[in-house]
């Protein structure tokens, strides 16, 4: 299976990179699996994609930390987003917001098209401004009623579903989507245990 690996940022993948003693490169080539590293949010993502994706990847696998709106979901904890929706992509009306799909233009929700990781399902949005407002928070959460956010998310299903290559999104939790406080953020333990997912999941793929 040939696996196209991406993320935002190093720091997300840093065990990763050292495990298989990766170059400090962006965009990674070799025999078990390629590494894209992006930067962060949907402009960066869809530039990086636009140069490296190609129809010769078996599976893209899109991973980083998220933020969770359902308390639920312990933090450090991993899920599997099986639906991603463009927020943000839309027109305002007074109080209202309606989206992209609404205005006639197109699809703001975008689907995995692989299924065979075994992991907690969850409902994911994808967003250029984290969510840090009560106000805000509320409002998204009654138009889209999302489990997670990320800033990358749906760019990857987007680019996967349009070539028509298989995709996944792992993410694991560093914070829950409230007013902004980031002492409660527990990243050092979302990269943790993300890495570890991701290199049990590489060398049984590479096996
Ligand atoms: O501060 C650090 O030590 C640090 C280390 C690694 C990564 C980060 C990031 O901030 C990564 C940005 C990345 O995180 C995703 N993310 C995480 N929480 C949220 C959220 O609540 N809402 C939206 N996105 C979130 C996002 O996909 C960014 O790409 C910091």
């Amino acid at each position: 299976m040939k696996l196209l690996v991406v993320a935002a940022t190093k720091a997300e993948l840093s065990k990763v990179f050292e495990h298989f003693s990766l170059p400090n490169e962006n965009f990674i080539q070799q025999d078990k699996f390629d590494l894209l590293i992006t930067g962060v949010g949907m402009t960066a993502t869809a530039f990086a994609l636009g140069r490296h994706l190609n129809s010769s990847y078996d599976l893209v696998l899109n991973v980083g930390i998220a933020g969770s709106f359902d308390k639920n979901i312990p933090l450090g904890s991993l899920v599997n987003i099986n639906t991603d929706t463009f927020a943000e992509l839309g027109a305002e009306n007074h109080d209202d917001f309606i989206a992209i799909d609404d205005l006639g233009f197109g699809k703001n929700t975008f689907n995995a098209s692989y299924q065979l990781i075994d992991l907690p399902m969850a409902k994911g949005i994808t967003v250029n401004k984290v969510h840090g407002n009560a106000e805000s928070i509320a409002k998204i959460e009654q138009k889209f009623n999302p489990q997670t956010e990320s800033m990358e998310g749906a760019a990857v299903f987007y680019a996967c579903n349009s070539l028509q290559i298989p995709c996944a999104q792992i993410r694991s939790i560093s914070n829950y989507v409230e007013p902004r406080n980031r002492e409660n953020w527990q990243i050092g333990l979302a990269i943790k245990n993300l890495n570890n997912w991701l290199m049990d999941f590489i060398s049984k793929q590479t096996k």
